[in-house]
C-alpha cells in the first residue's frame, strides 16, 4: 500500500497549490509557506520521512491526485461530492463555507444572494476550483468575470474592475486585513458550508494513519492555535522580501558588467545617490530619515559583499569577459532605482508590524527565503538585519 510506498521511497509527496493564503502560499522564488504547508511537514515527519512539496493547481488537482503526482494534498482542500468520487478525504480540519468580500462601501449592497444576483453586479472568480463552481450555481445571472491569478484577484476588487468575489470565509477575513479597502461579508454565517480536508487517494491504510494523526492534533488544539498564527501571520512584506532579494540578485549583473569595465566594486559618490535618493522619498513617505539610512547601508554592504565574492572567484578562475552582461547605468541602475521605491514602499506600508518586536518572530519567518541567500547567506544576512532587530528606528 501506500505507507509502504511512502516509507521506502523516504519521502512524503505533498501536492499544494502555493496561491491559497492561510494555507498554502508560494513566495516568489522562494518555496512554500502556510499552515497546511507546515502541517505537511509534521505529517512527514510523523511517518519519518522528508517532505516533498509537489506544486499543483486547482483546475488540476483531481488529475495529478489520479496521475500519482502525490501522495495526497494539503492546500485548504475542501471536501466536495465530486471529490469524493475519485478520492477520499481525511477528517475536516476545518469548517468553513462561502462568503461575499467586497470593497467597504458596498458590504451592505452584498449581504444575500439575491442582492448579488442580478446583472449588473460585476462577480469575479478564480476558475476550476470550488468558488466558480458556487458562483455559476448560486449566481447565475451575475456578470462572472473568471479570473486567472488567485494572488492578484483581490486587486481587481481594490481598483474597482469587480464588485466582489464570493470565496471561502476564512479567505475574506485573510484579504480583509491585507487590503484596508475590502471587508469580508458575514464571515461567521457563510452562504453554504464546507470542510476543508487532506486530500487522498484510495488506499484505506494511509486514510487510517492520517485521521489518527490529524484527530490528535485537533482534539489538543494544535489545529485552532495554527490557524490562528497563519492568519495574522504578516503576509504583507512578501513586497518587502521581493525587493530585498531582487536588488540583491541584481547585485550579479553589477559586478559583471563591472567586472568587463575593470571597474571598482565600490562607488562612493553612487551610494550617496542612492542613500540621498531613499531618504527623499521615504520622508514623503512618513519613514524616520535614520532607518531608511540603515537599511539603505546595509543593502549597499551586503550588494558589495555578492560583488566582492564573485570578482574573488573569476580572478581565482582567472574568468574573462562576460558576453551577456547587462549595461550598469543604462539598465541595472534604472533597476535598482526601481527597487528604492518598492522598498520604500513597503517599509511605509509595513511600519508598525517592523517597529513590534512581539511579532519578531513572524518577519524572520517572512522575510527568511531569499534567493540571493544560495547564492551568498552572508550578503543575504547583511541585507536582513536592519529588518530583523527589534527596533528599526531607535536613536530617532
Ligand atoms: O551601482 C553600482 O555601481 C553598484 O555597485 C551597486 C551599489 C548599490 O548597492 O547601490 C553597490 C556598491 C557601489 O559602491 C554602489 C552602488
Amino acid at each position: 500500500g501506500r505507507l509502504d510506498d511512502i516509507a521506502a521511497r523516504g519521502v512524503l509527496r505533498v501536492g499544494s497549490t502555493g496561491d491559497y493564503k492561510p494555507f498554502s502560499y508560494r513566495q516568489t522564488g522562494g518555496g512554500f509557506i502556510g499552515m497546511d504547508v507546515e502541517l505537511a511537514g509534521e505529517l512527514a515527519r510523523s511517518l519519518g520521512v522528508r517532505l516533498e512539496l509537489v506544486p499543483t493547481t486547482w483546475p488540476t488537482l483531481m488529475a495529478d491526485l489520479g496521475a500519482d503526482k502525490f501522495d495526497l494534498a494539503l492546500s485548504g482542500v475542501s471536501v466536495t461530492a465530486e471529490r469524493r468520487r475519485q478520492a477520499l478525504f481525511s477528517v475536516p480540519y476545518l469548517h468553513d463555507g462561502k462568503t461575499p468580500i467586497t470593497r467597504c462601501e458596498n458590504a451592505a449592497r452584498f449581504q444575500t444572494l439575491a442582492q448579488i444576483d442580478r446583472p449588473e453586479v460585476r462577480l469575479i472568480v478564480n476558475p476550476g476550483g470550488t468558488n466558480e463552481r458556487f458562483a455559476r450555481a448560486r449566481a447565475p445571472h451575475a456578470r462572472l468575470t473568471v479570473y486567472p491569478d488567485n494572488v492578484t484577484i483581490f486587486g481587481q476588487i481594490v481598483s474597482g474592475a469587480a464588485d466582489l468575489m464570493i470565496t471561502d470565509a476564512i479567505e475574506t477575513r485573510l484579504q480583509q486585513r491585507l487590503h484596508p479597502q475590502l471587508c469580508a461579508v458575514h464571515p461567521e454565517a457563510p452562504f453554504d458550508m464546507a470542510e476543508k480536508a487532506i486530500l487522498l487517494p484510495r488506499d484505506a491504510a494511509l486514510k487510517t494513519y492520517v485521521d489518527r494523526w490529524l484527530q490528535q492534533r485537533l482534539d489538543n488544539g494544535d489545529v485552532p492555535q495554527r490557524l490562528d498564527r497563519w492568519l495574522a501571520f504578516p503576509w504583507g512584506l512578501e513586497s518587502l522580501r521581493q525587493a530585498i532579494d531582487q536588488r540583491l540578485l541584481l547585485a550579479q549583473d553589477v559586478a559583471r558588467a563591472k567586472w568587463n569595465a575593470q571597474a571598482a566594486i565600490e562607488d562612493l559618490p553612487r551610494e550617496e545617490q542612492v542613500i540621498a535618493a531613499a531618504v527623499r522619498q521615504g520622508r514623503v513617505l512618513g519613514l524616520p530619515e535614520a532607518w531608511i539610512r540603515t537599511v539603505f547601508r546595509a543593502q549597499i554592504d551586503a550588494s558589495k559583499t555578492v560583488q566582492r565574492a564573485l570578482y574573488e572567484r573569476w580572478q581565482a578562475e582567472g574568468a574573462g569577459r562576460f558576453d551577456d552582461a547587462p549595461d550598469l547605468g543604462k539598465t541595472i541602475r534604472p533597476e535598482l532605482d526601481r527597487l528604492t521605491t518598492q522598498l520604500l514602499r513597503a517599509m511605509a506600508d509595513n511600519q508598525t508590524l517592523l517597529h513590534d518586536g512581539g511579532r519578531q518572530a513572524d518577519v524572520v519567518a517572512a522575510m527568511h527565503a531569499l534567493q540571493a541567500r544560495a547564492i551568498n547567506p552572508a550578503a543575504a544576512g547583511q541585507a536582513l538585519a536592519p529588518f530583523l532587530s527589534a527596533t528599526p528606528s531607535a536613536g530617532e
